[in-house]
């Protein structure tokens, strides 16, 4: 039980952070944004905590962006159809096993205006109610871990965004091509350039005299 946990709550929840600082950084707009929602909602005296993200709707709206482009389970597992039914003229018996291909539903062009772009602003104030997203799968095998993942992404997003100054390695975007697996890995792994933030001091040097960490921060 806990080796399935930590199987299945690993990869999702690191490539899903990747994907996201990969986005962010190709679109400083985005990073500016979300850096003064943190700033003005959580301030720079404290780390951010899990229960500021209620405040930060913007946050919140990159998260679902890239769980809309990159769900963790593009095709979820393999679900079973419990009784004979027929979906847009296909007859489906009882006990077929069904891939669901989570990936198209979230970039269907019929429902999603520039369906390849990242686009947080598109979940802002309610504008994708009723837009159907499953990116924790549904039904009995949905995924148990659904509340942790988004708290985890959430808290370690924000964090990030908080605690770091973040720049490209050169000129050049991020490479957003898609790797093999099953989990939608980059097919590039993210590198990225980063300075500790000004916060680091107060919070960090603030409880301990620590020189090496005092040198590290500008
Ligand atoms: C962003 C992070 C995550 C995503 C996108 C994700 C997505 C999914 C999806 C799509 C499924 C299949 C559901 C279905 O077929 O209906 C699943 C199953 C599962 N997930 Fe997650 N997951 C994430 C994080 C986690 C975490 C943090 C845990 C645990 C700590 C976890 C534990 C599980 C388990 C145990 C299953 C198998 C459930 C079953 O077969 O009954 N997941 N997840």
């Amino acid at each position: 039980m806990c080796m399935a946990m930590l199987k299945a709550g690993t990869d999702t929840t690191a490539n899903t952070v990747e994907w996201a600082m990969s986005h962010i950084l190709n679109d400083p707009e985005v990073l500016v944004k979300a850096t003064y929602e943190i700033d003005k909602h959580v301030g720079n005296e404290r780390l951010m905590e899990e229960s500021d993200m209620a405040n930060l709707p913007y946050l919140n709206c990159i998260l679902n962006e890239v769980l809309r482009l990159y769900p963790g389970g593009p095709l979820l597992v393999p679900h079973e159809s419990r009784k004979d039914v027929i979906v847009r003229g296909y007859n489906i018996p009882r006990g077929t096993i069904l891939l669901v291909n989570v990936y198209y539903i979230h970039r269907d062009p019929n429902v999603w205006e520039e369906p390849t772009k990242f686009k947080p602003e598109r979940f802002e104030d309610g504008k994708a109610e009723g837009k159907w997203m499953i990116p924790f799968g549904m039904g009995r095998r949905r995924c148990p871990g659904e509340g942790l993942a988004m708290r985890e992404v959430g808290l370690i997003l924000g964090t990030l965004v908080q605690c770091y100054d973040w720049r490209r390695m050169g000129n050049e975007l991020v490479d957003l091509t898609e790797g093999s697996g099953l989990t939608i890995p980059k097919a590039v792994p993210l590198e990225v350039m980063y300075r500790p933030h000004r916060l680091w001091r107060s919070i960090f040097l603030s409880c301990e005299n620590n020189k090496l960490l005092n040198d590290l921060v500008i």
